[in-house]
């Protein structure tokens, strides 16, 4: 669990962490059936994993609900060093699956934030109106619960702050 501030929202997000090895996919894909926001992450340091993103596409499009929110992460950008998959590559796949991407590092905590912010921020956009419509309905409630309090004062006090009961 991990609270965010987006567009003066606070969230509270839940993030499970899957498998990636092919054994535990039967749990895995137990995982996408309630989840609203999804990374799909690759090693920028290994083309294989990069490779292997295609076939993370097709589970999440079977398997998680529709309208689900996806950002392509090339993690362990801090490795430099050994780099075989370009960003250019990266940014290539996002935009083919028309996703967002960003090169990240948990170890230089590069990109984290804002990865989860940006995932956070598309979630709740593409909930607004379940959004909007809970915030209708909280202000109908408060609005009903102030009428009945001051209905449940006797007569004379009801439209009047400045009366007392003395
Ligand atoms: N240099 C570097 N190493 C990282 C980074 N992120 C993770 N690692 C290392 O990569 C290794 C694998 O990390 P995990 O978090 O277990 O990766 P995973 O994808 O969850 O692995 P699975 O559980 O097999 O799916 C660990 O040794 C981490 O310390 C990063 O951004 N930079």
């Amino acid at each position: 669990m991990k609270t965010i501030e987006v567009d003066g929202i606070k969230v509270r997000i839940q993030i499970w962490d899957t498998a990636g090895q092919e054994r535990y996919q039967t749990i895995t894909k137990q995982y996408y059936r309630r989840a609203q926001g999804i990374f799909l992450v690759y090693d920028i340091s290994s083309e294989r994993s990069y490779q292997h993103i295609m076939k993370w596409v097709s589970d999440v499009d079977e398997y998680a609900p529709e309208g689900v929110q996806k950002i392509l992460i090339g993690n362990k950008a801090d490795e430099e060093q050994k780099r075989q998959v370009g960003r250019e590559q990266g940014q290539q796949l996002a935009k083919e699956y028309g996703m967002d991407f960003y090169e990240t590092s948990a170890c230089t905590n590069l990109n984290i934030k804002e990865s989860f912010t940006r995932l956070t921020e598309l979630v709740l956009r593409a909930h607004r109106k379940e959004l909007e419509g809970l915030r209708v309905r909280a202000g109908q409630e408060l609005a009903l619960a102030e009428l009945e309090e001051e209905e449940g004062k006797p007569e004379g006090l009801a439209n009047s702050s400045k009366a007392c009961w003395c």
